[in-house]
Parts: C-alpha cells; sequence; structure tokens
C-alpha cells in the first residue's frame, strides 16, 4: 500500500460522524444465518431494530437543526476521501461482529422532499402519491390526483405549477416542460415556501453538486439547458428574478441543476416501470457500488409498514397511509454488518465494466472503482471490459461459453484483447471475429430497437428477434452483454404484442370502422405467440441469474412475469389427447409422468442458463403443456415471491407484485388441486373399466 494510500485509509478510519451514538446496541438483531458463527454472547436474542424511528435520529450540522431527520439511529453519515459522504451501519459491540439487518429488511425509508410524474404518466397517475389518478386538476386539465386529500396536500405546490402549465398551454407551446423541468419547479417553489433557512432546503442544498468537477460537453450543455427552460416555465423574463427563491446568481442556479443530476432518482411502479422524478436527500447520501448491498425501491408499503411510518398520525387511517406515497425506501440485498457502508447500484448493473464506468463518469463524475471495477479489487482484470474473479470466475456480463462444451466460459474477445480460452479447460476461442461481429451489431441493433420500442415495435421486434440467434450462435452466454439487453428488449416486446393482440383484455387499439379489423389469430396463433414469450421471459430469467444477486428486484419482477406466463389458460393444449375417461390434458399430463424430481417439475433446471452442451444432448420441451406447466407456474411464481420479499422488502410482503404473486400462488394451488382429482378419478375409471372387462372375459 502506498503511503497516500495508507493515509487515505486513517484519515477514512477517523472521518467525522455527524451523529451523535445513540443507544444502537440495543436495537441492534443478530441475523439467523450468521448466528452459528458467533460467541454465545451474540446468540441472546436481540430486539428486531425498529425500522423508522424518524424521531430519535440526532443529526446536528453546524451545531444547528436537525437535518436528515428521516435517518434511523443505526445509520450513521461518515466522510471518505474517495467518495464523500456516505450512509454506514453504525458500529456494533467492540468485540463482537453482529448481524444488523437480514436481506429483505428496509433499512431506509423516506418521502422524496420533490417529485413528478413523467410526461407519459401524467394522464394516469396521482401527482401527489403517485397511486391512480381519477380526478383531473380543473383548472391545468393536466394533472390528475386520486381524491381530493391528495389535491389539498398537493395544491401549496400544485397552485404555482398550475399556473405555469396555464401559461405555457396559453403560450401555443403543446410540448409539456419534462419531468426534470416539473421536479425543479417543485424544488423552487418548496423552497420558497419553506424558507432558506429551513432543515427541507439546507437538506436540498446540502446535496453534492459537481460544478467545479470537469464535465463533459453533453453534461455541461444539459445543465444550461436545464437552467434555462426552468427560468422559462417559472414565468421569469430574466435570471435575476430567480432571488426571489433564495438563489442569488446564475451560477448558484448552475448548481442547484447539477446537485438535480446527481441526487435524482428514477420512481418507478412495483414492477419497477419508471413513473417519474424524486428527491430524496437522506436516500442521496448513499454511495455507488456496482455490486450493492442495498437496492432504492418504491414498492407501495404494505400496511403494517406503512402503518410504522406514520406512526402516531393516522396509522389506523388507511388515507393517511396512502398519503405518503411515493415512499422511497432503501431494502438490503444480503445480511450488513454493523459498521459497513450502504451501497446502491446508480446505473444498470447489468452492463459490462466499461460500459458501467463510462456512465458514472459522465452523470456522476467519478471513477468506479467498486468490487467488480476496480483495479484493487480481488479480481484480475485481463482484458478491458472483461473479468476474471480469483474463483476464475469470468464476469458473465462479458462471457462466451467454451469451445469445447466443456460448460466452463471464456472471457468475450475484445479488439485489445481478442485470444480467450476457457478458464475451465483452457480450451482456446478460436471464433473471435464471428464473436466481435455479433456484439458490435448486437449493440447497434440493441440502441436501435430500444429508440424505436414505442413508435415502431414491430421493427424492433424484428430486429430483436433477428439478432438474438445471431449472438447465441456466436456462443454467447444469456448474462452477457448485448444478449441479455436484446433478450429483455424481445420479451418486453413479445409480452406488449400479447396483451394487444384482439380479444385480449388489455387490447391497446381496438380496431375502429374505418379500418378493417385483422382476422383474429387461431388457438394454435395465440398458443405460439404465448409459448414464444415464455421463451423470451425464460431467457431473460436465465441470463439476470447469472448477473444480478438473489433477490434483486429485477430478478424478482422478470421470475414473476414468466411464472404469469406460465399460468396463462393455453388457448390449446398442444399434447394431443390419449385415451378416453379423463379430460385429454390431464392424460397427457399423466403420461408425462412428472415428479418433482424430474427436470420439467423444476424451473431451476429448465433456466439454467442454455449451455449448447446440455442442450444437444437433452432438449428439454420447453414450455410444457397441461399440468406440468402449471406446476412450474407454481414453482417459478413460489421462487419470484422468495426474491420479491428480499428485493422488495419482507415488511412490504414483498411490494404490490409480491403480495399480487401471492394471491397467483394460492389460485394455483386450488387449480392443480382440481387437476389432481380429475387425475385421480380418470386413474380410478381406467381401472374399472379394466377390472369390469377383466371380469366379462
Ligand atoms: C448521490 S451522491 C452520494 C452522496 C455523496 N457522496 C455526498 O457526499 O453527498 C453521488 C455522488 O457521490 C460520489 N460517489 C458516490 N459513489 C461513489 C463511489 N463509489 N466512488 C466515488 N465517488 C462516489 C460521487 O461524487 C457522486 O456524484
Amino acid at each position: 500500500m502506498s503511503f497516500t494510500k495508507l493515509k487515505a485509509a486513517r484519515q477514512a478510519k477517523h472521518s467525522y460522524s455527524y451523529v451523535t451514538p445513540t443507544s444502537q446496541h440495543s436495537e441492534s438483531s443478530a441475523s439467523a444465518n450468521s448466528s452459528s458463527a458467533l460467541p454465545s454472547e451474540a446468540l441472546t436474542p436481540e430486539p428486531e431494530p425498529q425500522l423508522v424511528e424518524p424521531a430519535k435520529i440526532i443529526v446536528h450540522e453546524d451545531g444547528g437543526a436537525k437535518l436528515y431527520t428521516s435517518l434511523p439511529s443505526y445509520l450513521e453519515i461518515r466522510t471518505s476521501p474517495t467518495s464523500g459522504r456516505g450512509l454506514w451501519t453504525t458500529r456494533g459491540c467492540s468485540a463482537v461482529i453482529l448481524i444488523y439487518f437480514c436481506a429483505g429488511q428496509v433499512l431506509l425509508a423516506a418521502k422524496p422532499h420533490a417529485a413528478a410524474l413523467s410526461n407519459d404518466r401524467l394522464g394516469q397517475h396521482c401527482s401527489q402519491c403517485f397511486g391512480v389518478g381519477a380526478k383531473r386538476c380543473t383548472k391545468c386539465q393536466i394533472v390528475f390526483y386520486c381524491d381530493s386529500a391528495c389535491q389539498t396536500l398537493d395544491w401549496p405546490l400544485h397552485k404555482h405549477e398550475c399556473a405555469a402549465l396555464e401559461r405555457i398551454a396559453a403560450s401555443g407551446e403543446t410540448a409539456l416542460p419534462s419531468d426534470a423541468i416539473r421536479c425543479l419547479g417543485r424544488i423552487l417553489w418548496g423552497r420558497r415556501r419553506a424558507g432558506v433557512a429551513s432543515v427541507w432546503t439546507r437538506e436540498i442544498d446540502g446535496l453534492q453538486s459537481h460544478t467545479t468537477t470537469a464535465t463533459s460537453q453533453s453534461q455541461s450543455q444539459l445543465h444550461t439547458h436545464l437552467a434555462l427552460a426552468l427560468v422559462r416555465y417559472l414565468g421569469l423574463s430574466s435570471p435575476a428574478e430567480i432571488a426571489a427563491f433564495g438563489i442569488e446568481s446564475g451560477r448558484e442556479l448552475a448548481a442547484l441543476v447539477s446537485k438535480f443530476t446527481t441526487n435524482t432518482f428514477t420512481l418507478t411502479d412495483p414492477a419497477l416501470a419508471p413513473l417519474g422524478a424524486g428527491v430524496a436527500p437522506s436516500i442521496a447520501l448513499i454511495n455507488h457500488a456496482c455490486e450493492p448491498n442495498a437496492v432504492v425501491v418504491v414498492p407501495r408499503a404494505s400496511s403494517a409498514f406503512a402503518s410504522t411510518f406514520v406512526k402516531g398520525e393516522g396509522d389506523k387511517n388507511a388515507d393517511a397511509r396512502a398519503k405518503m406515497e411515493p415512499l422511497m425506501q432503501v431494502v438490503a440485498l444480503r445480511d450488513i454488518g454493523a459498521g459497513e457502508e450502504i451501497l446502491t447500484a446508480y446505473i444498470d448493473t447489468t452492463l459490462p465494466r466499461e460500459q458501467r464506468r463510462a456512465a458514472l463518469r459522465e452523470t456522476y463524475h467519478f471513477e468506479c472503482e467498486c468490487a467488480l471495477c476496480g483495479p484493487s479489487s480481488s479480481g484480475t482484470a485481463t482484458s478491458p471490459g472483461t473479468k476474471i474473479t480469483d474463483g476464475g470466475e469470468v464476469d458473465p456480463r462479458s462471457s462466451v461459453w467454451c469451445p469445447k462444451q466443456c460448460g466452463g466460459t471464456c472471457p468475450a474477445p475484445t479488439d485489445d484483447i481478442p485470444l480467450s480460452r476457457c478458464v475451465k479447460c483452457r480450451a482456446p476461442l478460436h471464433k473471435t471475429d464471428e464473436v466481435l461481429d455479433a456484439v458490435r451489431v448486437g449493440c447497434e441493433a440493441l440502441e436501435k430497437a430500444g429508440t424505436l420500442q414505442f413508435t415502431d415495435p414491430d421493427y424492433a421486434l424484428r430486429l430483436t428477434t433477428n439478432l438474438l440467434p445471431i449472438l447465441s450462435s456466436a456462443g454467447l452466454t444469456p448474462g452477457a452483454h448485448p444478449l441479455l439487453g436484446l433478450a429483455r428488449l424481445h420479451s418486453a416486446l413479445l409480452i406488449a404484442g400479447l396483451a394487444s393482440q384482439p380479444g385480449s383484455s388489455q387490447s391497446a387499439t381496438p380496431a375502429g370502422p374505418s379500418t378493417p379489423a385483422p382476422p383474429p389469430p387461431t388457438a394454435a396463433d395465440a398458443q405460439a405467440s404465448l409459448d414464444a414469450a415464455i421463451r423470451a421471459a425464460a431467457q431473460v430469467v436465465a441470463g439476470l441469474d447469472m448477473v444480478l444477486r438473489y433477490g434483486h428486484p429485477v430478478r424478482g419482477i422478470a421470475r414473476a412475469e414468466l411464472g404469469r406466463l406460465l399460468a396463462v389458460d393455453e388457448p390449446a393444449p398442444n399434447v394431443p389427447a390419449a385415451g378416453a375417461g379423463a379430460p385429454a390434458s390431464v392424460l397427457s399430463s399423466s403420461s408425462a409422468a412428472v415428479s418433482s424430481s424430474s427436470p420439467l417439475a423444476s424451473s431451476s433446471s429448465i433456466l439454467t442458463p442454455s449451455n449448447p452442451a446440455v442442450l444437444r444432448t437433452e432438449p428439454p420441451r420447453f414450455p410444457p403443456s397441461g399440468a406440468p406447466r402449471l406446476r412450474l407456474a407454481l414453482d417459478t411464481l413460489v421462487r419470484a415471491r422468495a426474491e420479491l420479499l428480499i428485493g422488495f422488502g419482507v415488511a412490504n410482503e414483498g411490494g404490490a407484485v409480491g403480495r399480487e404473486v401471492r394471491e397467483d400462488i394460492v389460485r394455483i394451488e386450488r387449480e392443480l388441486g382440481v387437476w389432481r382429482k380429475a387425475l385421480g378419478e380418470g386413474i380410478k375409471d381406467a381401472k374399472d373399466l379394466e377390472k369390469g372387462k377383466m371380469g366379462r372375459s
């Protein structure tokens, strides 16, 4: 270790904590997983940690007002020379290492200081709680609320927003300002309302900015564009008028815009579709890692968790609970020990190293040196974008199957380092050019299909359909970029296609009288489309399993999607009926004789990354039909729920999707009971028939 690094490490150890230590020890809990490794003192059952206890936190700044009041006492702010302030779990007892949090525990919850729906969601969601928007603001005719309570709650800010939106409409401008501009507007109106000395404003002012850091040209242009658009949106005739909001100069405005771009979260719905933008200063204290130990989600809190959050102000009142939404929550993805830094991912961590680092550099202005990226990590960088860990594993984001199909993988070749070999059997990869070409055209297609997915979904689907086999036959693993990205897009397009098929309850565009309705799909077409969507969803699950930690919400949602597709009623059983006396598909399922140990009964075996070596010897029939399909759906949904409980929080029952999946599981179990009963009766009938025949002869 160099002297500078040693000094930095020592400084980090002594870094100043803003948090006055409180009675954290009594609030810690030992993880069940870790108990066997702990000395006896640690085995004494500890009370469950109070998950959200805003009143107890004491955070001083300049000896003044309490800031970050949503921080619970088991989290503290520390600074490090490399990443600035960050959130850490408080250190436990000195002699005993206690696991503070288990995977799936909610570490922190906060309602954003300001949030704005994206333009395409404004007409569907409530602008206050982000639930379903049922009533439109009669003045601006743009913003919706679920009820008058939400409208009243939002009025102090919306009255300014309403006037701004009306002014824009009156000017003949047809395009609405983006969610970034509308959110910045809400920050400024909120600032004026709260006052510059308020805790609210000081927390916003305390956000990190990057105005002094050298930015890329596109970033500076973005900041300038946002600042100018904001001034216009606020109806100011000159930047100087911004002083009314406690912003004294153009430089301060630029700093605010930089704080916004550095600290804003994309707020998502419970299925992780983007809803809009929000700023929550306490959650924005968390630093980044490409292999995070926590995740920020907006799961729509369970009523039990919501009651904890609104303690003292109507915990029994469902309305009061709904009003605290959108509630951003930081959930532990794995067990987190005392004195550990909480880290979340700012970017898509399914991307390979170079792309992740470029995205972080561009928007957040730092070089990522996390365990997955940095040269100081345990892994050995073998080529840009490719890493082999000490355990001899290749980063699946840039991996190709072994050319000898031994089951191992090779680092994907790059232009700089084209030579590669299997880490397991050392077989050299010969088809380097084919892989490089496939990756290049795959990246281009992914970008194009991503841009066109909403405007020309048919073209986007043709692109993904054509490219996926090319990437697979070049040997890319399901977790490799851009195969995984294309597979995700392909799956989304196929599922959207199913939803808009004529006859579907979610049909998007009913055919009008002037457009002749397309012929309804035959049962076989519908079956083929459904099966194709299932195969695509299964490929996505296999890829995500390779690159994301167990319990990551993206994995949970993808698995839930697959389970639900498998649970869709089959339009036409695709296994010919055999025998008489029992429903055809019941008999077909009995003839398949799927036991719980059979590969067909377990989604895990089917969803194992499709190593060609395995496929060639025993191609599984996928998806199965009849009862095996339903059993596979059940198995997949049970596994999805287990992951959703982690990713969206146990206290939230896995979020809104986790709660729905639980209901699906109950329904399928009931349905399988009916199948089993019918199967039992079919077998009994067949036996009686046989006995009768024998008796007669
Ligand atoms: C949302 S803020 C996180 C809190 C911030 N550290 C602070 O002091 O307020 C994001 C900024 O933190 C810094 N940061 C976050 N994660 C980092 C990391 N892994 N390495 C270096 N800097 C990091 C970067 O400057 C980034 O723009």
